[in-house]
C-alpha cells in the first residue's frame, strides 16, 4: 500500500467537525468534533434529548448542518449530490429499536428485500445470502416465520440480519436493545461485537445501556450541551473524574444535568415571596 492509500485506509470512517444544528430555534450541536475509526464499534452517550439522533440523520445526509463538515469514507456528505448520497446510503445498514420490520412479509422476505429493491439478482443467490445472514443471527430455521410469531429479541435479530444483508461498510444502531430482556439483550449484544469483527463493519452504537455499551464497544463519545464532554473506551469512562462522567456513568440522579427543570423560585410559586422588581 503506498503512503496516500495507508493514510485514507487509518482515517477515521466518519469525519465530524464543528458541527452547529439548530432546529426549531433550538441549539443541537455547538462545535461537535468526534471520529469513528474503521472497523471498531464507537458508542454515542448522552442524556435524553443531547441530539444522537440527529447525529445520525447528518451521518446518512438526511439533516444538512447549519456549520460545520461530516465526512463518511471521505464524503463530505451535505455537499452530496442526490445519486452519490443514495449510492452513501446503500453502504449503510441501520438497525432501530423498533425493528421496523414488515409485517405483511416473511422473516426471509423481510431480509431480502434490500437485495429485491434496487438489485436484480437471481433467486438462488438471493436465497443463498438471505439464508447465510439468518444463519449468522442464528435464525436461519425461522426464515418461514410471520413477524408476528417472533418475540422481541428475535426481530431484533431478524432487522440485523436485514442491515448487514448488503454487506454495509457502517451500520448504525439506534437503541438496539430497548425492551429487550437479558438473554434477548445479550444476543443482540453479542451478534453487534461478531458480526462487526467477522465482517469488518465499522459500527456506530447509540444505547443509555452503559453497561451493555462497556461490554460492546470499543471507544465511547458522551455528547451533552452540544458538545463532546468526554470521549474513551469504556475503562477509561468509568475511572473519569469529571461531573458529566460520574453522573453519567455513576448514575448519579444531580450533577450537569440537573435533577429540577429550570423554574422560578419555589417561593415564589407558593405565593410566599413577591417577585424582584414587581408588585404583587
Ligand atoms: N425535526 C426536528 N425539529 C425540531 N426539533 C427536533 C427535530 N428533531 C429533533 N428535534 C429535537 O432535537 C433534540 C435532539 O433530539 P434527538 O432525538 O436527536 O435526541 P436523542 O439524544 O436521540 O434523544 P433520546 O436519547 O431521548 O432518544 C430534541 O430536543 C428534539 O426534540
Amino acid at each position: 500500500m503506498n503512503t496516500a492509500a495507508a493514510s485514507a485506509a487509518d482515517a477515521a470512517l466518519v469525519e465530524v467537525r464543528g458541527l452547529r444544528t439548530v432546529l426549531s430555534g433550538k441549539t443541537i450541536f455547538d462545535g461537535l468534533e468526534l471520529d469513528v475509526p474503521r472497523g471498531r464499534i464507537t458508542a454515542i452517550m448522552g442524556p435524553s434529548g443531547t441530539g444522537k439522533t440527529t447525529l445520525l440523520r447528518h451521518i446518512t445526509g438526511q439533516l444538512a448542518p447549519d456549520a460545520g463538515t461530516i465526512r463518511v469514507d471521505g464524503q463530505d456528505v451535505p455537499r452530496l449530490g442526490r445519486a452519490q448520497l443514495f449510492a452513501l446510503r446503500e453502504k449503510i445498514g441501520y438497525l432501530f429499536q423498533n425493528s421496523a420490520l414488515l409485517t405483511d412479509f416473511s422473516v426471509f422476505e423481510n431480509v431480502a428485500f434490500p437485495l429485491r429493491q434496487h438489485l436484480d439478482l437471481p433467486e438462488e443467490l438471493v436465497r443463498n445470502i438471505v439464508l447465510t445472514k439468518l444463519q449468522a443471527v442464528g435464525l436461519r430455521g425461522a426464515a418461514g416465520l410471520m413477524p408476528s410469531e417472533l418475540s422481541g429479541g428475535m426481530a431484533r435479530r431478524v432487522a440485523l440480519a436485514r442491515a448487514i444483508v448488503r454487506d454495509p461498510m457502517l451500520i448504525l444502531y439506534d437503541e438496539p436493545f430497548v425492551g429487550l430482556d437479558p438473554i434477548a439483550l445479550n444476543q443482540v449484544l453479542k451478534l453487534i461485537r461478531t458480526l462487526n469483527d467477522t465482517l469488518g463493519i465499522t459500527s456506530i452504537l447509540v444505547a443509555h445501556e452503559f453497561a451493555a455499551v462497556a461490554r460492546a464497544a470499543d471507544l465511547v463519545y458522551l455528547i451533552a450541551g452540544g458538545k463532546v464532554v468526554a470521549r474513551g473506551t469504556p475503562a477509561e469512562l468509568t475511572r473519569g473524574e469529571s461531573p458529566w462522567t460520574r453522573q453519567f456513568f455513576g448514575g448519579e440522579a444531580d450533577g450537569p444535568v440537573p435533577f429540577q427543570y429550570p423554574a422560578r423560585e419555589l417561593a415564589l410559586d407558593l405565593g410566599f415571596a413577591a417577585p424582584a422588581g414587581g408588585d404583587a
